[in-house]
């Protein structure tokens, strides 16, 4: 493992996030992306890459203020119940680099982090060298970092990890979905973290709850659900809001939430993320709708006390400002899980299942 520290983080690309594989129906390896699948995962990395970074008085002024912090504080506890000091942390899809804090004050040894969107990983280099508040500098994060821009659910990173793993925590916060446009991303996203996790390590997530939006999409009159701060819109196809068990990917649906997201997404029906994590010696260890999670956590004093600095419920003191109902609703369609690689599954058994060239 060569994991030498760096003032600035390494960076690096694997190609064009896009970059083409041919599929090869004699398994010879290569594998070809479906024309579709690379348009919407460029959409995907385009709509995030546009996405510039807030001031401060801009991000409170968000109307989703408060489930931001609500979110942030639901990774928190994640990371403080599964994080230990000098772990090596792999972040998939990590966005601007919003958790770097958290994982340094989990003390971690070293952080890689990969994210589909240039323009995300700029600024997450940007806060990671602590440039990016210049009223509020903050001391240097104590751990060595590597970003790399590329598409997590595409290529087989532990051949481009090869040097940085194993890995103690895998963590994917708010993106697995985008991995669900087809079988073959999904599967590759779970390999990738099986592949580059050690026996035993532990991979934490969130992402939308399939069974509150179809269930909420069912109880809609047409193929939109939505409030003041969230829609989701169905295409026709999906008309009848059955979904057949025997094609459980590229279920797909717009979303949007104010000040923060406007994408495709893809449908993650639990019991077959668990099934096919399962295909990859991953076990689960829970999954917890987000609110069930705020309610069950909200129980120790330790998780109160961060609710609290956050700030998503107020301070409990002068500032009474809290969820809105409608940003409590929009917290009500994620889960947070959590998997644990078994001590069995050696990573080239699983890794050469389907094989991809990265052509970079
Ligand atoms: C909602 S943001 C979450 C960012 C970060 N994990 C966080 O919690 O702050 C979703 C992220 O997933 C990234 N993403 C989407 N598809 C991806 C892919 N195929 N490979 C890598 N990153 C991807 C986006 O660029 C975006 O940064």
């Amino acid at each position: 493992m060569k994991r030498g520290y760096q003032d600035s983080p390494s960076s690096s690309s694997y190609g064009p996030p896009h970059s083409k594989f041919k599929h090869n129906p004699e398994g010879d390896g290569e594998f070809l992306e479906d024309e579709t699948t690379k348009i919407f995962a460029k959409k995907v990395a385009d709509h995030y890459s546009a996405r510039t970074n807030q001031t401060l008085e801009e991000r409170e002024a968000s109307p989703i203020i408060h489930l931001k912090k609500l979110n942030n504080w639901i990774k928190s506890v994640l990371i403080q119940l599964y994080a230990k000091r000098g772990d090596a942390v792999l972040d998939l899809a990590c966005g601007k680099g919003g958790d770097l804090i958290k994982w340094d004050k989990a003390r971690i040894g070293y952080y890689v982090g990969i994210d589909i969107a240039d323009g995300s990983i700029e600024d997450c280099r940007t806060r990671y060298n602590g440039d990016a508040d210049h009223h509020q500098r903050r001391k240097k994060f104590s751990f060595p970092a590597r970003l790399i821009c590329g598409d997590c659910f595409e290529v087989r990173l532990d051949k481009i990890l090869e040097d940085d793993g194993p890995f103690d925590v895998c963590s994917c916060q708010f993106a697995m979905h985008y991995s669900w446009s087809t079988e073959a991303r999904a599967r590759r996203a779970l390999s990738n973290v099986s592949a580059l996790l050690r026996p035993g390590g532990i991979f934490i997530g969130t992402m939308p709850d399939a069974n509150v939006i179809v269930k909420k999409l069912r109880e809609a009159n047409g193929l939109e659900i939505g409030n003041s701060v969230y829609w989701i819109r169905f295409d026709e196809e999906f008309q009848n809001k059955k979904f057949k068990s025997s094609s459980p990917f590229g279920i797909k649906y717009k979303f949007h939430l104010e000040d923060a997201v406007d994408c495709p997404e893809w449908i993650v029906p639990f019991h077959v993320f668990k099934a096919l994590a399962e295909e990859y010696g991953l076990e689960l260890v829970f999954v917890k709708n987000s609110h069930v999670f705020v309610n069950e956590y909200m129980k120790k004093p330790e998780f109160v006390e961060l609710m609290r600095r956050l700030g998503a419920l107020g301070d409990g003191k002068e500032d009474q400002s809290t969820l809105s109902p409608d940003e409590w609703e929009v917290a009500y369609l994620y889960l947070a899980f959590v998997l644990r690689k078994d001590n069995r599954t050696k990573p080239e058994q699983i890794a050469d299942e389907t094989k991809v060239r990265c052509t970079c």
